[in-house]
Order: C-alpha cells, then structure tokens, then sequence
C-alpha cells in the first residue's frame, strides 16, 4: 500500500457475518412476544438499529425500563440470537482472505459494532479472527449508538489513524450515515440492504456483494505502487 496506508473499520452484524434475520429473530421474540410490544416484523427490523438500550427506549420511551431492566432483556435478546446464529456461524465469503492481506499490508484493523461486547467475543472467538483487529468498540464503550459518529470516532483513536484515513465497512443505512457523520468514505455490503437504501449518502466508495467482489479482491493490487526498477 501507499504511504497513506488506510485503516480499515468493519461493523461486526451483517458485515463481518450474514446475521441480520437472526438478531430481528431475536428482537421480534422479545419484542412482540415477550413484552408484547404491537409492531409488525417490518417495523421490528425498521427499529432495532442501534445499541440494545436504544431499540428498547425508542419503542417504550426513555424512562420505561430501570437500566438494570433494560440490561436483563438486552442479554436475554443476545441468548435467543446466540442460541439460533451458532448453527450457521460463518465469515462472509471471501472475508478471511481479506483480513489476511490487509494484515500482510500492515492494515490496522477495528470492530466498530453496535453490539454488546460478549456479542463481539462470540463471532471474534467462534471463527478465529481476533488476532486481525487491533480494537474491538462495542455499545458497551459508547454514550450514543449509530447514526452517531461516537462509535466509529472511538475505533479510528484506538488505532491512532485520522479520519479521513479510515475505510468502514457497513451494511446498514444507519451505519454508513454514522460513518459519514465521522468525515469517513465507506464500501457497503449488500447483505441486508440494497443498494437504493443508501442513495441518500456521499461517501459510499463502492457496493460488494461480498469480499470475492473484485473491488475488494483487487484492493491491494490497485492501491500497491508498482516496485521501483
Ligand atoms: O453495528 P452492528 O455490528 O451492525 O450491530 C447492529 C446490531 O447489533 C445488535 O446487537 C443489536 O441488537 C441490533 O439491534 C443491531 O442492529
């Protein structure tokens, strides 16, 4: 790579992993039928972006759920998920490839998530990826969730890396506006989103379907400077 050598953020759900309908799985249980909540599973899966606190005050109002409350449901909704997703546990294609050339150009990397930190040890630990981040920033670590720019903010400081300098990697609408409220260009997976949903966005670089797509394939050919002779 360059001089200018990128930093790379990678949301962790539906961009590290393919595991969206799991957590709406998991919100929708809890939501409907548990607390009996009167959503459609549509409006569930508008609703649950953020951190798990967030999803609850936005459907029960702020002062509904003690925090100690709130904290009970939010592992609760991590277990249905845990308990459901473990089956099928798997790095989207073509990602460990990804991870390992990036690591070989001396990328630093970061889990910028909105998930709740033992949410983060499940997939880094089950799938055997951790030794490629440098900082894992979960809910655990941010007053404001995303489309807050506090999450992606944290992680490029972690790595010592300026904003502008980071590349993130997202797959939801309210990722990347987090992404561009951090002054930071993004590439979207299309796993849960078409591209349409991100119309709206100036600094979306790029659509993949995945990493086998050729614009991360040949990331590091075309940001490689030819070898002086
Ligand atoms: O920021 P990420 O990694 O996409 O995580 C988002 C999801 O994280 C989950 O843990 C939350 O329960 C979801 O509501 C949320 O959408």
């Amino acid at each position: 790579m360059k001089e200018n050598t990128k930093a790379f953020l990678f949301d962790l759900n539906g961009t590290i992993i393919d595991d969206m309908h799991y957590h709406a799985e998991a919100w929708h249980q809890i939501l409907t039928k548990d607390l009996g909540a009167d959503l459609t599973w549509d409006e569930v899966k508008v609703q649950m972006y953020g951190k798990n606190r967030e999803v609850l005050n936005r459907i029960f109002g702020e002062d509904h759920f003690s925090d100690e409350k709130a904290d009970k449901l939010s592992v609760k909704k991590e277990k249905y998920y845990q308990e459901a997703y473990k089956p099928h546990l798997k790095l989207i294609n073509g990602l460990h490839s990804f991870l390992a050339e990036a690591a070989a150009h001396n990328v630093k990397m970061a889990i910028a998530s909105a998930a709740i930190a033992d949410n983060i040890d499940f997939i880094v630990d089950n799938l055997d990826i951790r030794q490629y981040f440098d900082a894992l920033v979960s809910a655990d670590d941010v007053e404001n969730s995303k489309p807050d720019p506090e999450t992606f903010l944290i992680a490029a400081e972690k790595l010592q890396f300026d904003p502008a300098d980071c590349i993130v990697f997202e797959d939801a609408p309210k990722g990347v506006e987090a992404a561009q409220n951090a002054g930071m260009k993004c590439i979207v997976i299309t796993t849960a989103h078409p591209k349409e949903d991100f119309e709206q966005y100036d600094n979306v670089i790029g659509y993949i379907k995945d990493y086998e797509d050729a614009l991360t394939k040949n990331f590091f050919q075309k940001h490689t400077e030819a070898p002086q002779k």
